[in-house]
């Protein structure tokens, strides 16, 4: 088959070199990688110009770091066009939906002969990408909410000309408001009329029936926008199973033969029992085995379909409920579900305050399920992601014992558009290093007077 996967082997099998944190890149000081895939590694940053005071409050971007050092030609030559695709995409479209290019430069690092010369692109930095929101259940509002919003991204790039081909969930990131990015157009394909081409790159599990048929002619392969739709059916498929493939195999071949199977008639599509009716239904149009059968659902027309077919509630309040549960969620990933029992952690705290989880659903449950808990921070000054929160969980009504407030943290919304930068130190019980961590004044509705926290270390 006429196909090179994304992940071919780039790196050493050590892996790539990383930047350390505090390594300066153009106007950004490294902090910890983010995420690596098989042509960047993707690193937190901060302004190298920030004040002392502004600190760890400064605003946090993505600095993607793309090596072409040390590469054969043509890889380089690949590595070159998927970040000036990254750039003309960037400049040819601008959504809610896609994720922001702040910038480009190439990375000046002569004591790093790997890095020197490396593209890197700075992003807007999200909280986590689907993928790591999968590693804990999705309840039903927020997948409703998240394929929305891949479904307006996706609308966007296909009106704008441009098809994502590599729709999947490592691309899906969720910003930091809990809503959808789409992110890596390193092997976008502009449109000319129906369809572009592009370098027989992409990612087997997402690939439909057609691609891997399709002749490699002098300027690549076809690309058509029924490819990302094809995906987005997997990964609807995915979004209500935790991440399972709709076609069975243990390898991604073997998933793509069973395709080809499915694509000849062969064999029928078969959805997990999981996937409600209606995402059912809609993945099943996007998964239509040919390009001329899953041509009718564009985007626009999946859109209109799923903002007709869900209940209708007030925007604004779905919106923003579904915000704090990503928020919550996304927190969870990488974190071991704990039960954290409220009734110890009162026996010794100066004031007792009560956890209030914003989503009703939650509320009325009475079993600790790891999709209702709600994760405590580290360090209330840093992103409220999964690399910052410790292992223990806590749930809607757990009694935590509050030691102090600190005014200045990083700021959280809630679900009724309630912004608080304020955080509450928790005393953790004995048996759980690390001794206290931080809740954000918006998971409890209780304000007990505290004396002000003295400033976090590290
Ligand atoms: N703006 C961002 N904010 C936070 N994390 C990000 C951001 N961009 C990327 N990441 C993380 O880094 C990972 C790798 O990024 P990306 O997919 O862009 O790299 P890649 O080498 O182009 O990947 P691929 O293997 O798909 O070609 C993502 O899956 C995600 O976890």
């Amino acid at each position: 088959m006429p196909y090179e996967p994304a992940a071919s082997g780039t790196w050493d099998s050590d892996g790539p070199e990383l930047l350390p944190p505090g390594h300066r890149v153009g106007d950004w000081i490294v902090d910890e990688p983010l995420g690596t895939g098989a042509w960047a590694t993707v690193y937190a940053a901060h302004p190298a110009e920030a004040g002392a005071e502004e600190g760890a409050d400064a605003p946090s971007v993505a600095l993607k770091v793309m090596p072409t050092a040390g590469l054969a030609p043509r890889q380089a030559r690949n590595v070159a066009e998927a970040a000036h695709r990254e750039v003309e995409l960037a400049r040819a479209t601008g959504h809610p939906r896609l994720v922001r290019l702040l910038g480009s430069l190439v990375l000046a690092a002569p004591d790093r002969p790997a890095l020197d010369g490396a593209i890197v692109l700075v992003m807007e930095r999200a909280r986590c990408s689907l993928r790591e929101r999968l590693a804990t259940p999705v309840g039903a509002a927020e997948a409703a909410r998240l394929i929305t919003g891949i479904c307006q991204g996706l609308a966007h790039l296909h009106a704008a000309g441009w098809v994502h081909a590599d729709l999947k969930p490592e691309n899906i990131l969720i910003g930091t408001d809990g809503e959808v990015r789409l992110s890596d157009f390193g092997f976008a394909v502009e449109l000319s009329g129906t369809h572009g081409y592009a370098p027989p790159m992409g990612t087997l599990d997402y690939l439909p029936p057609e691609r891997w048929r399709e002749p490699l002619g002098e300027q690549g392969v076809r690309i058509r926008p029924t490819a990302d739709i094809w995906a987005l059916g997997i990964v609807v498929h995915e979004v209500f199973t935790g991440g399972a493939r709709p076609f069975p195999g243990a390898t991604p071949t073997a998933r793509g033969a069973a395709v080809q199977e499915y694509a000849a008639g062969r064999t029928a599509l078969r959805l997990d029992p999981a996937v409600p009716e209606f995402w059912r239904a809609l993945a099943t149009d996007c998964l239509a085995p040919s390009h001329e059968a899953r041509a009718p659902h564009t985007a626009e027309r999946l859109l209109a379909r799923i903002t007709a077919g869900r209940p209708a509630r007030p925007r604004r309040r779905r919106v923003l409920r579904a915000a704090l549960l990503a928020l919550a969620v996304c927190t969870a990933v990488g974190g071991a579900v704990w039960s954290y029992t409220g009734r110890d952690a009162t026996d010794d705290g100066p004031a007792r305050v009560q956890v209030f989880n914003a989503d009703r659903g939650c509320r009325e449950r009475p079993e600790r399920i790891p999709e209702c808990s709600l994760g405590l921070a580290i360090d209330p000054r840093r992103p409220y992601t999964a690399e910052n929160v410790v292992p223990a969980r806590v749930w809607h009504g757990d009694l935590l014992a509050a030691d102090c407030r600190l005014p200045d943290g990083q700021p959280i919304i809630d679900e009724e558009d309630h912004r608080s930068s304020v955080w509450l130190r928790i005393r953790l019980p004995h048996a759980s290093p690390p001794a206290t961590a931080w809740l954000p004044a918006v998971r409890t509705r209780d304000h007990p007077a505290l004396p002000p926290c003295p400033r976090p270390s590290g």
